[in-house]
Order: C-alpha cells, then sequence, then structure tokens
C-alpha cells in the first residue's frame, strides 16, 4: 500500500444517478505517460476543427483527429469527418483501455488544447453515429485540467481533475442525463492531449 497516494476506488461510481462515470486514477507511470504524450503530439495528424453554426463556419484553436478500425464517416457539428488507420501507438493504447475498462472500442477522437484558454464547452457525446449508451473512455495526457459534469435537469455538478496518464470512463445512460465540459482556465500555459474512445454503430 502507498501510504502517500490516496488509494483510488476504480469502481465507485461518481454520479449520484441517471448515469456511471468511473475514474481509474493514472493508469501510467510518470515515464509512461510522458512518452505517450511527445509520442502523440508528434505522430498524430492534428488539423484546427470546423463547425457550421447557422450555416456559419467556425474554425477551432483546439486540433482534433479521429481514427478507427475502419473510414468510418462521423458527423458532429454539421461537419463530416472521416476516420484515419490506428497508429501503432494508438493501437498499443486501445488494447491498454481495453483490459482496464472492460470495453471494448472501434474508434478514438482526440484533442489537443495547447493552453488553458482553450477549452470545449457543455455537450453530451449522443450523436447519432455513437453507439447508444455505450462507454467512453477518456486518456489524458499532459496538463492538469479541471473536468465537469452538469446534470441537465437538476443542474447537479461533478467535478474531476484530470492527471497527466489518467483514464476516466463514463458508461450507462451518463450521455442522456449529463452534460460534460472542459474548462477554460488562464492558470494552465501547457498543453494537454485528450483522447476519448468510442464506438461507432455501422
Ligand atoms: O478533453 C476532454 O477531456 C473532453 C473531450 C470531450 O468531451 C469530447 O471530445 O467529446
Ligand atoms: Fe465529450
Amino acid at each position: 500500500m502507498n501510504l502517500f497516494e490516496p488509494e483510488i476506488d476504480k469502481t465507485k461510481n461518481h454520479l449520484p444517478k441517471d448515469g456511471i462515470v468511473h475514474y481509474h486514477g493514472r493508469i501510467f507511470n510518470q515515464k509512461e505517460a510522458d512518452s505517450f504524450y511527445e509520442n502523440l503530439l508528434h505522430t498524430i495528424e492534428w488539423k484546427n476543427d470546423e463547425a457550421y453554426i447557422f450555416g456559419k463556419q467556425y474554425i477551432t484553436k483546439r486540433k482534433v483527429a479521429w481514427y478507427g478500425d475502419r473510414d468510418f464517416e462521423y458527423t458532429y457539428s454539421n461537419a463530416t469527418k472521416r476516420a484515419l488507420p490506428w497508429t501503432k501507438e494508438l493501437t498499443d493504447l486501445k488494447k491498454v483501455i481495453e483490459r482496464e475498462s472492460g470495453e471494448t472500442f472501434n474508434s478514438c477522437l482526440l484533442n489537443l488544447y495547447h493552453s488553458g484558454e482553450e477549452g470545449m464547452a457543455w455537450h453530451s457525446d449522443g450523436e447519432k453515429d455513437l453507439k447508444k449508451d455505450g462507454a467512453i473512455a477518456s486518456v489524458s495526457f499532459g496538463a492538469e485540467r479541471k473536468f465537469a459534469f452538469k446534470h441537465k435537469e437538476t443542474q447537479e455538478k461533478v467535478e474531476f481533475l484530470l492527471e497527466h496518464g489518467s483514464l476516466l470512463v463514463m458508461a450507462g445512460t451518463t450521455q442522456t442525463h449529463w452534460l460534460h465540459r472542459l474548462p477554460p482556465t488562464k492558470l494552465v500555459k501547457r498543453p494537454r492531449v485528450n483522447l476519448t474512445f468510442r464506438t461507432i454503430v455501422e
């Protein structure tokens, strides 16, 4: 037992109702996490995201990339994207995440936030291409950032600090009843890479 780091209960549901969120904490040690972080920054085909809102095109500062088992098409914010084939590191990472979470995934959306000024607004990942109530595994590398859930009716909030090399799993009816966001902050200057492993239905 480590007396200095609090034990994390990976089986604890952090949502009080209407969904399941498990936080596994840091599942990679410092060296492994540093290595994935550097590797992902340099090997992923990062692109600025585009969204169409009321027909007007917006380009995000945050960069994104999408990988999958096949060249899936995936639509959100009225823009259609096509998945790239898994890289060696993503395949390795996916295996570890599937073992740790007990779930399987066929695609991954990656986000690169250059600093705390970039975040993601309240949303849920309930697009029609996604498996209904399918688990989403969120892996974080780089700067530690706050991550929040808000219940769609009661506005109840649950917050996390997503650490370097950590895993958070959203499951059950989480996307139906809860929103989540990555709040922007002036306090964080370093980049963060996030991967969300998902299941697309064909
Ligand atoms: O960066 C994060 O931690 C969350 C990303 C997210 O919610 C998404 O890609 O749908
Ligand atoms: Fe999301």
